[in-house]
């Protein structure tokens, strides 16, 4: 498959995987359409971190497929990985160099060039409203303000899907609040589509597709508003897994 506006920001049909007899995902599918919201449940131990590295291609998955934008993850890794843009929990920016110096090596090592990166750094900075930032040092700058440079770190290579591992954790709910409406902006102005692994309920909105990973398997590939039903999302999350996330 080529990639196409046709093609699914990401695919994952029938994949399996195993750490020797402990089974992390069995026959796992979703889809994550374009321009989408697509929000990843589960528990601690349910496989989100296993799938997360099974895209990115950190481990090979034992059995199925993964596509990014149409672009197979096993036979074009570096077109798929090209579409992806990744915030993982650990930090990937250097807090003793300024933003600008963050930026311009991270734009180097996707192959822009100095004089390319420039424009393209000045331009995701002020999609994450840290255009002022530019040349402080990362650690001068709040927790919040650090997410969205690690976000901004992520766009430069103008990715078509972004993945979000708990992107908000250990914020304080102004911050919180301030990453997601970010993410959901990127998601309207941009076309960027997000898979956002989470366990905070109250991020969602009812249109949101949510998929439910529990103990390796899809319980669920839905809307936060259909899993919520009548009730809140937690409950409808309780009642399919019986855990409180
Ligand atoms: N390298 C590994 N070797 C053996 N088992 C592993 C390994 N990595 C993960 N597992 C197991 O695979 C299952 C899924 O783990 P995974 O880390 O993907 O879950 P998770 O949903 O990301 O959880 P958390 O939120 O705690 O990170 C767990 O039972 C875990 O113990």
């Amino acid at each position: 498959m080529t990639d196409t506006a046709d093609a699914p920001a990401l695919s994952i049909a029938a994949v399996s995987h195993r750490f020797g007899s402990k089974a992390a995902l069995q026959d796992v599918s979703l889809t994550v359409p374009r321009a989408a919201f697509c929000a990843l449940l589960g528990v601690n131990g349910a496989g989100k971190t296993t799938l997360f590295s099974l895209i990115t291609r950190l481990y090979d998955s034992t059995s199925g497929r993964i596509a990014v934008a149409g672009f197979d993850a096993r036979r074009t890794p570096g077109k798929a990985l090209a579409r992806l843009g990744v915030v993982f929990q650990s930090r990937a920016l250097d807090g003793d160099l300024t933003l600008r110096q963050n930026l311009t090596y991270h734009a180097a090592l996707h192959g822009i060039s100095a004089r390319k990166a420039a424009p393209r750094i000045a331009e995701v900075l002020a999609l994450v409203d840290l255009a002022p930032q530019m040349d402080a040092r990362v650690s001068t700058l709040s927790g919040g303000q650090q997410r969205r440079a690690e976000i901004a770190r992520a766009l430069l290579h103008r990715p078509e899907l972004l993945l979000l591992d708990e992107a908000t954790a250990g914020l304080d709910v102004r911050a919180r609040a301030d990453v997601l409406a970010l993410v959901r902006r990127l998601i309207a102005q941009e076309g960027v589509s997000t898979l956002w692994a989470t366990h905070i309920f109250e991020e969602m909105e009812s249109a949101d597709h949510v998929v439910v990973l529990h103990q390796g398997r899809v319980l669920a590939d839905t809307t936060a508003g259909d899993l919520a039903g009548t009730g809140t999302l937690s409950e409808g999350f309780m009642a399919l897994t019986g855990e409180r996330a």
